[in-house]
C-alpha cells in the first residue's frame, strides 16, 4: 500500500515561491509555460479521481480527507497496474498549497477502480457525497478539480469546426488548431439571496431537496442581466415579491449539478408587502421564518429520515446559503432589544 500524504507534509517546490504574490506568479507561469508545467508535474501532489469521483481516505478520527499522492507514487501505481505512464501528463493544475506545493488532479477512469483503491488505501466516492464528508477547507479544492476534469472531458471538440481541441499542459485552456478558437473553463453565474422583511427571513424548498431542508432563493442569471436584475427577477418569479434594497455578501464556486459561480446577497422587502405567491413549478414551498425558528433549524445536526416528525433544517456550512442565514441571524440577534 502506498503512503498517502497530506498536502502539508512535503514542500518540494518551496524554492520556487514564498508568500501569496509569488505563489500567484508561479501559478500564472505554470498556466502559460507548458515546459515548466510539465517539469513541475514530476514533483507535485496529485488528487486522483475515477470517472469524476474523488479518492478519499478515512483519517484516524473517522473523518475523511482527499487522498493526496506524489507524482512519483502515481507513476509507480500506473506501472504496477500495467498502464501507460504518460497518463500522468493528463493531470490538470488546480492550485498551489500555502506550503508552496503545486497541486494537480488526474482522472484514472481508464484503470480498474478496485485495483487503484487497493493500491492507495482509499475509496472513490461520488462528489455529491464526498463534498459533504470533507471539511470546509478541503471540499472546494476537490470540487474545483472535478469541475476542471469534467470540463476537459466534455470539451474535446471545437463547437465551430467539429475538430479536436488540444489542452495546454496546465489544463487551463483548450485550443482548436484548425480555427484558432481558444476555450476556457466555464461557470454559470447564479444569484442566491436571503430576503428579509426586517423581522423574518424567507426560505424555500424545491421538491428535489432532501426532506425538511429549506434554503435561500437562488437562480441562474440570464444573458445580459446584472446581478441585481437577476436577483429581482428570481424573487419576483419564484414568490412574487418586489425587492427594495440589496447588499452583497460573498461568493462561492458550487459544483452541483455543474459548475456555478454563486453570488450571495441579502435583500429586503417592505413589511407591508410580504404575502407570498409561490410558483410551484419552481418551489415546493416557501415560508417566512422568525429568528427563533432559524436558531432551532441551525441546531439540527442529524438529518431526518422518512417517517420522522417533520423537522426543518438548513444547508450545511459548505453552502453559501448557510453563511447568508447565519449572517442574517447574527444581525437579528444584535438588533434585538431585550425587554
Ligand atoms: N450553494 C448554495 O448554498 C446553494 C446553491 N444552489 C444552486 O443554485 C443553482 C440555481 O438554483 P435553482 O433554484 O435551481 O435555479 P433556477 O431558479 O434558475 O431554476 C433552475 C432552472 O433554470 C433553468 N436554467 C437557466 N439557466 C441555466 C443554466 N445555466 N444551467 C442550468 N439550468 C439553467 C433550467 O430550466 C433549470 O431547471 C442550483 O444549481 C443549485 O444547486 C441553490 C441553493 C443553495
Ligand atoms: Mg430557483
Amino acid at each position: 500500500m502506498l503512503r498517502i500524504l497530506s498536502s502539508a507534509t512535503k514542500c518540494l517546490s518551496a524554492r520556487h515561491c514564498s508568500g501569496f504574490l509569488s505563489r500567484m506568479k508561479f501559478m500564472k507561469k505554470l498556466r502559460e509555460d507548458d515546459v515548466s508545467c510539465a517539469a513541475v508535474l514530476q514533483n507535485s501532489c496529485v488528487f486522483l479521481f475515477h470517472h469524476l469521483s474523488p479518492l478519499l481516505q478515512r483519517t484516524e478520527r473517522e473523518t475523511f480527507r482527499p487522498a493526496v499522492l506524489f507524482s512519483s507514487d502515481v507513476l509507480s501505481i500506473l506501472e504496477r497496474l500495467g498502464s501507460d505512464k504518460s497518463l500522468l501528463n493528463e493531470s490538470v493544475l488546480i492550485g498551489c498549497s500555502e506550503q508552496n506545493q503545486p497541486q494537480f488532479c488526474l482522472d484514472v477512469g481508464k484503470l480498474d477502480q478496485a485495483a487503484v483503491e487497493k493500491e492507495c488505501g482509499g475509496n472513490f466516492v461520488n462528489l455529491k457525497k464526498s463534498f459533504f464528508l470533507l471539511t470546509e477547507a478541503d471540499a472546494p479544492l476537490v470540487a474545483k478539480g472535478q469541475a476542471l476534469l469534467r470540463w476537459h472531458q466534455t470539451n474535446r471538440f471545437c463547437s465551430a469546426t467539429g475538430q479536436p481541441t488540444h489542452r495546454n499542459q496546465a489544463g487551463s485552456q483548450r485550443v482548436c488548431r484548425s480555427s484558432g478558437a481558444v476555450y476556457y473553463p466555464k461557470m454559470s453565474p447564479v444569484v442566491i439571496v436571503l430576503v428579509s422583511d426586517g423581522r423574518r427571513c424567507l426560505l424555500g424548498r424545491q421538491s428535489s431537496f432532501p426532506l425538511g431542508m429549506y434554503s435561500a432563493l437562488a437562480g441562474f442569471c440570464e444573458m445580459g442581466e446584472t446581478l441585481e436584475e437577476a436577483l429581482c427577477r428570481e424573487v419576483a418569479e419564484e414568490v412574487s415579491l418586489e425587492v427594495q434594497s440589496i447588499s452583497y455578501s460573498s461568493s462561492q464556486h458550487w459544483p452541483f449539478p455543474q459548475s456555478s459561480f454563486m453570488m450571495g446577497c441579502h435583500a429586503s422587502v417592505s413589511p407591508a408587502h410580504t404575502l407570498l405567491s409561490i410558483d410551484h413549478t419552481e418551489l415546493e414551498d416557501a415560508r417566512w421564518f422568525t429568528l427563533e425558528e432559524i436558531d432551532t433549524a441551525l441546531q439540527v445536526k442529524t438529518l431526518p429520515r422518512r417517517g420522522d416528525p417533520l423537522t426543518v433544517w438548513l444547508p450545511p456550512k459548505h453552502a453559501l446559503a448557510n453563511r447568508l442565514i447565519a449572517e442574517w441571524a447574527m444581525r437579528q440577534r444584535g438588533n434585538r432589544v431585550e425587554p
